[in-house]
């Protein structure tokens, strides 16, 4: 660490008895200048050291952050077998070892055999988890038909053509994939920035291949015990297997397949262990039957190449923000059910979102219906659209400065 430079002099001020009233006056206005000087230097000093202790705040809540990773991520997950005078008798999952163990005295009330807990490297009991199918129903969504369809989607055609030709041909079509001796693609990665339409894509694709659709969230994968990741993913294979067709959608899987950082905390193993299970069961994948998987993320440029290998995401399909023509079509879609007036020119109104996303549409549609109603009238007008696009810029801007701030 540097250290400060020593503290600039104290100015003196040094008056001669035999000095004139007008030297007097020099020597008090060149002391005076001194001062000043002084003065100024302090303040930079004070800015910069401010400067610096800020930066050594943001390295301190970095290592508080570390260090509770450290801290949680070396628990291991065991069952209560029976509880007896001597302590609670616990069989830890993965390997089955029964061990006679304590529990922290404010848990006794609360620990019965069956329950699920939480363990840590000398096997004392640190926390009762939630019912092990509470956690999976959690992480997992599963929808038998969900509600959306290809024309719901705007402006993304050719990537509504691609997810069909890698998803829904071999879901509805693999006798064709055979005979022509063709694989169909393994994995389909879609990214592009948030709020394009990735998740409904894959709804939609499910729907329309009429299979079952499975989504997780990549941030539910990264579990703080040991081996949960891992079997989570797992169940979502062996769940996708009972009920085929389906496809399994992961977002924002970067969460588990980026690109490895440098520190080697447990937590960071754990993250790779459930990504190495993650690749094992889709090199696994072929004798799957009728199960497609999809993946989603807006940080393609962290991805771990590894999973983007053949046999892996194999088909990458990039959902960029739209254009002006398909904010007009996804504005069109959002108005679809809105009493818009006559007149109102939707070309326009698209014309002048640059930069929005699909979701950004959908909100400004609603905020315009909005503005009708609180004006008590039954019709969007043109001046709506307007004003509800200043209302979300103003809001953005707001959102900035508040991240401006916190920074
Ligand atoms: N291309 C689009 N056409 C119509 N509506 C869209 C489109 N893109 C986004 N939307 C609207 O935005 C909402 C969110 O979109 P979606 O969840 O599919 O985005 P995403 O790309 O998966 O975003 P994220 O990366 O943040 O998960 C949708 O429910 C829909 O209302």
């Amino acid at each position: 660490m540097s250290h400060s430079p020593s503290l600039p002099d104290r100015p003196r001020l040094e008056l001669d008895p035999e000095m004139s009233d007008a030297e007097r006056l020099e020597a008090i206005r060149q002391h005076y200048r001194r001062i000043v000087q002084v003065n100024e230097e302090l303040e930079d000093r004070l800015a910069d050291a401010e400067g610096r202790r800020g930066e050594l705040k943001d390295d301190v809540e970095q290592l508080k952050r570390e260090n509770e990773v450290l801290k949680t991520s070396s628990l291991y997950i065991a069952s209560v077998e029976e509880i007896t005078d001597d302590g609670v008798v616990i069989k830890q999952h993965g390997n089955n070892q029964e061990v006679l163990t304590q529990a922290a005295s404010r848990l006794d009330e609360d620990l019965r055999p069956g329950d699920r807990v939480a363990i840590n490297d000398s096997f004392a009991v640190q926390q009762v988890l939630d019912d092990e199918t509470d956690s999976r129903a959690q992480a997992m969504e599963v929808t038998e038909s969900p509600d959306v369809e290809y024309a719901d989607i705007g402006g993304i055609d050719d990537q509504i053509r691609e997810v069909r030709e890698a998803v829904e041909d071999p879901l509805e079509n693999p006798e064709q994939f055979e005979t022509v001796g063709v694989e169909p693609p393994s994995g389909v990665l879609l990214h592009g920035p948030p709020g394009t339409g990735k998740t409904m894509l894959a709804k939609a694709v499910a729907n329309e291949s009429d299979a079952t659709f499975i989504k997780m969230a990549g941030s539910e994968l990264v579990r703080k015990f040991i081996g949960e990741g891992a079997r989570l993913v797992r169940d979502l294979f062996e769940l996708a297997a009972e009920r085929e067709p389906a496809v399994i959608f992961i977002d924002e899987i970067d969460a588990v397949a980026s690109k490895r950082t440098d520190s080697k905390t447990s937590g960071d193993a754990e993250v790779q262990r459930t990504m190495m299970q993650l690749l094992s069961e889709m090199d696994g994948f072929d004798d799957r039957g009728e199960v497609r998987i999809m993946a989603a993320t807006n940080r393609f440029d962290m991805l771990d190449e590894a999973i983007l290998r053949p046999g892996r995401f194999d088909r990458l399909i990039e959902v960029p923000e739209p254009g002006p023509d398909g904010r007009e079509r996804i504005l069109e879609i959002h108005t679809e059910e809105m009493n818009v007036a006559d007149g109102v020119d939707l070309s326009a109104v698209a014309r002048d979102l640059d930069g929005y996303s699909g979701a950004d549409i959908a909100s400004l549609a609603t905020e315009a219906g909005m503005f009708a109603i609180r004006d008590g009238r039954t019709e969007v007008s043109q001046a709506d659209f307007e004003q509800a696009r200043d209302k979300l810029q103003d809001a953005d801007k707001e959102d900035e400065q508040v991240i401006n701030y916190q920074y």
